[in-house]
């Protein structure tokens, strides 16, 4: 099951936008544009490191370039709108959604790129999720399914419920709702004021019905969290992690997830809010920055015609974790494993990408794909497999300061990646009869494949193809000399991690010790009081044992004065008698 059918392969094209944040007034005063990012064209985008950069200063050293260029699906200006980006990328998915079908958007970039922006908006400027939101109410208007008895169930059906069940479903969203009562801004519910008729179509001329339910949840260190609880569940109690199952048909889904019924855009926004803040309070509590887990908001609209859903369908909004993003204040066990999933996830995510990619380049091959590796890529396997459209908006911002986790991010998820040589080519390159160089010396494209070590640390190679032979000798030996040197700098590196987390199991075995050393001593020091406390009850037992045998002796033997006197003075008497 972890091959896709290569005959749904348009299907499964993954379209990978990105948009540039513009500077604030703060970051142009700080110095932060010194044209690191430079839109070529609607595709093509190159990054130069500046300089003090970890890329500068290792392309200085010789290794990789400070030039680099991606090519995305398409790319948004910080000139471009919020309407304008919705337009040309997300809303044909609403279409799509609002047609039945399934749909999944991801989001990426790293901490103050612009994902809250993109995604969520302001008041004024509302983003691509209010947007979904609000082309879908404008859909459904007047058409709207009142009762809450049809459910969304497993992963693509739907469940009558009874009585009994609406009744449930009632209290729990009530439950939720007055969990969020102090006053929020309902921004979307302005919405309709802002923008005009977002989807082409509304479902006027159906005589259909349709239900909205969404579910908000989040994957940290690969355990899945419901998001929309009461918020006082997840400040008092551990966090219940939930389970991804199977349906039997092969489509995964996370049992027991809360599905909320909702009527209205300010519903929604309520929800949002509410699963927002339990995020953000769930990773205050556990020393982390919410940033740290993939979150995930979906919507599942059913259309129901004459009492019967004719139709479920999913549009899944995922907001990925930035791997570059690490909090110090943990323990190095914790941030090696919180590390690990996130890189883990992500690493597979890109795997499937690729994987995707290639066999829809050799429509003839399919090759494995590891959905099942990862909780995320396992969710979302069937719309990767041809059932439903997803793409990816990437946000980066411009800043200098923050180049590196910039390039990282872009060559994680670049549709494509050029490599551009350091320096010009003076050597004579190989030329083609027309004269002209058989292989464009400046670059070439080349698809992103990732691997283990190019997601951890990636560097760029010039074509060395075009260079005479005597050059390639000395490369040969300049990088045999660079690749001993980083050999030994991650034979220290490794060493290193070694020793601190040698150190910290030492410091931890070490409390232990101290610990269980003060134990026993307060232990002894209790017996010892406990001992001594018997030895005193006892003594004082024998003494008073003693005084008792001594009084009772002394009743057994006591004889009147005038007893002994008469009794002295018989044997004085029968003495002299006797003389
Ligand atoms: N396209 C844009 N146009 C104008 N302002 C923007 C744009 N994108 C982002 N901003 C502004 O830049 C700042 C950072 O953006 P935002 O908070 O969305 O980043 P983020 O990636 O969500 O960060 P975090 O992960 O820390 O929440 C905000 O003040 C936001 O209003």
């Amino acid at each position: 099951d972890e091959f896709c059918d290569p005959g749904d392969a348009e299907h499964q094209t993954m379209r990978v936008y990105l948009r540039v944040r513009p500077f604030s007034k703060e970051e142009l005063s700080d110095n932060e544009d010194q044209e690191c990012i430079v839109v070529e064209n609607s595709q093509t985008v190159t990054l130069n490191a500046p300089k003090g950069s970890a890329t500068m200063k290792s392309s200085e050293r010789g290794i990789g370039t400070s030039i680099h260029k991606f090519t995305f699906s398409q790319i948004f200006g910080p000139e471009m709108s919020q309407a304008e980006l919705y337009e040309n990328t997300v809303k044909s998915q609403t279409s799509d959604f609002l047609d039945g079908k399934n749909t999944l958007i991801f989001s990426y970039g790293v901490t103050n790129a612009g994902k809250t922006y993109t995604i969520q908006g302001t008041q004024k400027e509302p983003g691509i999720l209010s947007r979904v939101l609000d082309g879908t109410f404008h859909y459904i208007q007047g058409h709207q399914y009142q009762d809450m008895d049809m459910k969304p169930f497993l992963r693509n059906d739907a469940q009558r419920l009874d009585s009994k069940q609406v009744k449930q479903e009632r209290s729990a969203k009530a439950a939720l709702f007055a969990a969020v009562k102090e006053v929020i801004a309902c921004f979307l519910e302005t919405l309709f004021l802002f923008i005009s008729v977002l989807v082409d179509s509304s479902a006027e001329s159906e005589s259909s019905q349709f239900a909205l339910w969404v579910a908000y949840y989040e994957i940290y260190n690969e355990c899945v969290y419901d998001l929309l609880q009461p918020s006082l569940c997840i400040r008092n109690k551990k966090r219940v992690s939930l389970r991804v199952c199977d349906d039997g048909a092969g489509n995964a889904y996370v049992k027991g997830l809360q599905w909320i019924n909702i009527q209205s855009l300010s519903e929604a926004s309520k929800l949002l809010h509410l699963g927002n803040r339990n995020r953000s309070a769930a990773a205050t509590k556990m020393n982390q920055s919410s940033s740290r887990s993939h979150s995930i908001f979906t919507m599942k609209l059913l259309k129901i015609d004459n009492d019967v859903v004719e139709s479920v369908s999913e549009f899944s909004l995922c907001d990925l974790a930035g791997s570059e993003r690490c909090n110090k204040t943990k323990t190095i066990n914790e941030r090696l494993k919180e590390a690990g999933n996130i890189n883990n996830s992500l690493l597979i995510l890109g795997k499937c990408l690729t994987a995707l990619r290639n066999n829809q380049a050799e429509r003839t091959k399919s090759s494995y794909i590891p959905f099942r590796e990862s909780k995320l890529t396992k969710l979302f396997q069937t719309i990767f497999c041809g059932k439903g459209r997803a793409s990816m908006i990437v946000n980066i911002n411009q800043c200098a300061s923050t180049y590196d986790e910039t390039l990282h991010v872009m060559k994680f998820s670049a549709v494509a990646k050029q490599v551009i040589p350091e320096r010009p080519l003076e050597s004579p390159c190989l030329v083609g009869g027309d004269g002209k160089p058989l292989r464009n010396g400046a670059s070439h494209n080349q698809t992103l494949n990732l691997s283990d070590e190019e997601l951890l640390e990636e560097e760029d190679e010039a074509d060395e193809s075009l260079l005479p032979q005597n050059e390639l000798l000395s490369m040969i030996e300049n990088l045999r000399t660079k690749l001993l040197a980083e050999r030994k700098r991650n034979l220290v590196q490794e060493m290193e991690i070694r020793k601190e987390m040698g150190d910290a199991m030492l410091q931890q075995l070490m409390e232990s010790e101290e610990l269980r050393t003060r134990q026993i001593e307060e232990l002894k020091e209790r017996y010892q009081d406990k001992l001594e406390n018997t030895f005193e009850m006892y003594k004082d037992a024998i003494k008073e044992h003693a005084y008792q045998s001594a009084m009772n002796n002394l009743e057994d033997d006591y004889v009147p004065l005038d007893e002994f006197l008469a009794e002295q003075e018989k044997v004085e008497v029968s003495s002299i008698i006797e003389l």
